[in-house]
């Protein structure tokens, strides 16, 4: 489903670690965008796709390599504005006939900074002081700017760290202004935007009518499952197709055994009674632990439920007449990441079940509203739709649910131990008032037993991990720094409450390096 009508800006993927964090400044500032790699982006895609502007990312490869990536040629000729970023500003300064150079001790990495040294449109209201602090990642190096391009920034191992040709509205820099640790780097993005002539168009309230629209367009007269799991994403797709098709859908929720405690239920009840929704409760717990038994590789268990999500979904499909879509609350990081399934330049970290995870040929058609959207946007919209807040606040559960907490082989006997710890730690985040601080909370089973001594006994049981995070949308994140406390008293209420479990500890490592979950 494509959202034509706005204003589009594009962003062409050299495959930087933090690509897709452009796409959340620019999200911010109301500018839709789309991020696609650079083999896909031909000059006829170019044409199609008709951007107002277009970014070009940072990359781990070197234009001096002979065949490393470049931006199509027909780009520079569109009289549209570009900004290069770090490999992005190296390709526009070959392809515009500067030189870039490799090694020379010129490498940074990390913190730099930036002092102006003429007035650009670009760099308005950024210099508060007399230097601007920046993050730079980078090896190579422009020797020699482009007929046309004038400097306006540098900083000592990058002379030309802030670059413009202003009549043609290109322009060119070797930081990274999308990351935090370039602290006024959204001000860049600001000025881009409005210079390329953006209104801001990207509103919830303008997607939610389009996006009826278009449901209604695909989906005709037919009739649609949804996968609902009572998380955000799906509840919100599951109000909007309401909102567009009415009784021409069927939620599906799959009780897997890998649910949290009295999950079901209250999900259930939730939207049967309260949304007035359709909703199979489809019990498979059966079907989805026999298969997992044994299995402990996470890669493996992450295809095996995907596959049988959908499995699922067909069997119920076939009971209902012209049940021809499958709706999902798939979104665009769940897209991003994918990206590499189809041969972009980054590497595939794991398989979202709903996107990697999907068998080739399926018989329903995906209807995904949702998949232009983060996290965020989801939930303000979802607000939009008239969700109550206990829904759209509540924090993501992964749809291969407790398997992915659950290293290793999964047994019933450790996924009940799982769900009595997991009921006990959320109820100390609820008490303390730290639920709504919190991104994601959840308790990991460890596969290690350890020893331990209560009622001068000898136990022998399992350990476990707490794991809280804060985040903005999931793609990056940091532990959150409970008080020693919360954490004693905690761990003393799980090893007194969870039979199964005699030590408690706490992961404290945010991502990247780890991931959220442990698996
Ligand atoms: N137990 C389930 N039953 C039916 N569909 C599910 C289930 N779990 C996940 N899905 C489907 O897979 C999609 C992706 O799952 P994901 O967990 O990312 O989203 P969510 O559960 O809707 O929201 P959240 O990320 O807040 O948990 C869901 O939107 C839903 O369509
Ligand atoms: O629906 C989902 N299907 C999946 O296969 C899946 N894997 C991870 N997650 C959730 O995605 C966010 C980022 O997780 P990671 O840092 O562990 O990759 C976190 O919010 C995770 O809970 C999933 N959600
Ligand atoms: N972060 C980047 O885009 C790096 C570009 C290029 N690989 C360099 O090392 O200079
Ligand atoms: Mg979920």
């Amino acid at each position: 489903m494509e959202m034509t009508s706005h204003e589009r800006l594009l962003i062409i993927d050299f495959g930087s670690q933090v690509t897709q964090l452009i796409a959340r400044r620019l999200r911010e500032l109301n500018v839709y965008c789309e991020i696609h790699p650079y083999q896909n982006v031909t000059n006829d895609f170019l044409t199609n796709f008709a951007p107002k502007a277009v970014i070009l990312s940072g990359g781990p490869d070197s234009v001096t390599r002979e065949g490393s990536p470049r931006a199509p040629d027909s780009l520079f000729e569109m009289g549209i504005p570009v900004l290069g970023i770090c490999y992005g500003q190296q390709t526009m300064m070959t392809q515009l006939g500067g030189k870039v150079l490799r090694g020379d001790g010129t490498a940074e990495f990390g913190r730099a900074y930036v002092t102006p040294t003429s007035k650009l449109t670009l760099l308005e209201g950024w210099f508060l002081t007399d230097r601007e602090q920046v993050w730079m990642s980078h090896g190579d190096h422009v020797s020699e700017i482009a007929p046309g391009f004038q400097v306006f920034g540098t900083s000592p191992n990058a002379p030309f760290a802030v670059t413009a040709d202003v009549a043609r509205n290109f322009y060119a820099v070797q930081f990274h202004p999308e990351v935090h640790h370039t602290p006024n780097g959204a001000k860049l993005y600001e000025n881009f935007v409005r210079i390329a002539g953006f209104t801001g168009d990207w509103t919830m309230g303008a997607y939610r009518e389009e996006a009826i629209r278009l449901i209604r367009e695909q989906v005709g007269d037919k009739q649609v499952i949804c996968g609902l799991s009572g998380g955000v994403d799906s509840s919100v797709a599951a109000a909007l197709l309401h909102e567009a098709v009415g009784d021409q859908l069927t939620c599906v929720f799959v009780d897997h055994g890998l649910l949290r405690q009295n999950e079901a239920e209250e999900v259930v009840t939730m939207f049967r009674d309260h949304m007035n929704l359709h909703v199979i409760h489809a019990e498979e717990q059966e079907l989805f632990l026999g298969e997992l038994e044994g299995v402990s590789d996470p890669e493996t268990k992450r295809k095996i439920i995907g596959k049988l999500f959908i499995d699922v979904f067909q069997k119920y499909a076939n009971g209902i007449d012209g049940a021809e879509f499958l709706a999902q609350g798939t979104l665009y990081p769940d897209v991003i990441e994918s990206v590499s399934f189809s041969g972009g330049p980054s590497v595939t970290i794991k398989s979202h079940h709903n996107v990697g995870g999907l068998p080739e040929k399926m018989g329903l058609k995906l209807v995904e509203p949702l998949r232009e959207l983060f996290k965020d946007e989801v939930r303000v919209l979802g607000a939009e739709l008239g969700l109550p807040p206990s829904f759209i606040g509540r924090h993501p559960f992964p749809g291969p649910g407790l398997a992915i907490r659950c290293p290793g082989e999964i047994t019933r006997a450790k996924l009940d131990i799982l769900r009595k710890a997991d009921a006990v730690y959320i109820d100390q985040i609820r008490k303390h008032g730290l639920y709504d601080d919190i991104w994601q909370a959840f308790v990991a089973i460890l596969p290690v037993r350890t020893v331990g001594v209560m009622g001068d006994g000898r136990t022998y049981d399992y350990a476990c991990a707490l794991r809280a995070v804060t985040s903005v949308d999931g793609m990056t994140a940091d532990y959150y720094p409970f008080s020693h406390d919360f954490l004693g008293e905690t761990a003393t209420r799980i090893i007194n409450e969870v039979p199964g479990i005699n030590r408690v500890t706490y992961d404290i490592t945010s991502k990247p390096p780890g991931t959220i979950e442990w698996e």
